[in-house]
């Protein structure tokens, strides 16, 4: 698989704010990446770099093995950033095909019209008129409009309506099965876990872990089995603690939780046991609940 963009030992610091602190990762073509991360965690620095909107103070970053500030790439590379700025004094049908005319290969208009999410009549308005959500839905067609295969988009779907939101990642699946390379920046869990094959989760100006949805809840998220006994819990807890499949055991809320990696395996444990059980739960964990244990664990540790 080729690498689109390669990111080694970037720092960036502003004044004595260090935004951006040692990270390094490197981006498959075609794949859709989520960069996830509580506020102020370095992502749009870090996307800002790679767009060369801003310099690393250390560190090397690569698109499509040039400089972010190649014209190649830059023709290459569609980017929505949070703040959407329209050019005063034009309307929206002006705008889409002037910048349709900076690219050699633009998308063609109607495909343009139909990512804006627009209204014929809304064509004819002047963009600065348009609402906060329309000028969002003209600013993702504006990162489409030179057909790139590499696209940017950070915080793409604050301020959008359901609609707004599922057309926006309609299109983008549409894009991904064309192969088109994605990085977004997200605060929301539930969107890089639908939308993402690989989560890069920044905390702090750093890396706190990088994977797919699956590997990072493998890694840290607790699931559990739980159940009603009419034993006690120290009981159950000592007859539990010779099957290695349960990590831990705890009577909470009036439910014994027995905590482990792999629940089927934890299951059969219980079932040997011969601890009578009923009303057996599993909880498979949840990514919110990771993301917040990795994030903590990641102050702790800095
Ligand atoms: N131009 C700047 N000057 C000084 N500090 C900055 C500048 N840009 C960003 N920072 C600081 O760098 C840190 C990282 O900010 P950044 O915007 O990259 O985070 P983020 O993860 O994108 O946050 P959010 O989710 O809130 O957009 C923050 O502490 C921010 O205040």
């Amino acid at each position: 698989m080729d690498t689109v963009i390669e990111v080694q030992d970037v720092c960036k610091t502003f004044k004595d704010k260090q935004a951006v602190n040692g990270v390094g990762f490197s981006i498959a073509q075609g794949s859709v990446t989520a960069m996830l991360g509580p506020n102020g965690a370095g992502k749009t620095t870090m996307l800002s770099m790679m767009l060369g909107l801003l310099e690393p103070t250390k560190g090397s970053v690569t698109m499509f093995g040039r400089s972010p500030h190649d014209k190649t790439v830059r023709e290459r590379t569609g980017a929505m950033l949070q703040e959407v700025s329209v050019m005063e004094r034009l309307k929206v049908s002006e705008i889409l095909s002037l910048v349709r005319g900076y690219y050699p290969h633009p998308l063609n208009y109607e495909q343009l019209v139909q990512a804006t999410g627009l209204a014929s009549a809304d064509l004819n308005r002047y963009a600065d008129k348009l609402s906060v959500g329309q000028k969002r839905g003209l600013g993702f067609a504006l990162a489409l409009a030179g057909n790139p295969d590499l696209l940017f988009f950070d915080e793409p779907t604050v301020g959008l309506d359901i609609g707004a939101r599922q057309r926006f990642w309609d299109i983008v699946r549409g894009l991904a099965a064309q192969g088109k390379t994605i990085l977004f920046a997200t605060h929301y869990l539930q969107e890089a876990e639908d939308m993402a094959d690989r989560i890069l989760l920044f905390n702090r100006g750093a890396l706190a872990a990088d994977g797919t949805p699956d590997e990072i809840k493998a890694g840290i998220v607790k699931r559990s089995v739980s159940f009603l006994s009419p034993l006690d819990e120290a009981s159950i807890r000592l007859r539990l603690s010779v099957y290695p499949a349960i990590k831990d055991c705890r009577l909470r809320e009036g439910r014994l939780h027995a905590a482990a990696q792999n629940t089927d395996e934890a299951l059969a444990a219980i079932f040997a046991s011969g601890i009578p059980a009923h009303d057996i739960r599993i909880d498979q964990g949840r990514l919110d609940d990771a993301f917040r244990e990795l994030v903590m664990n990641h102050k702790e540790a800095i």
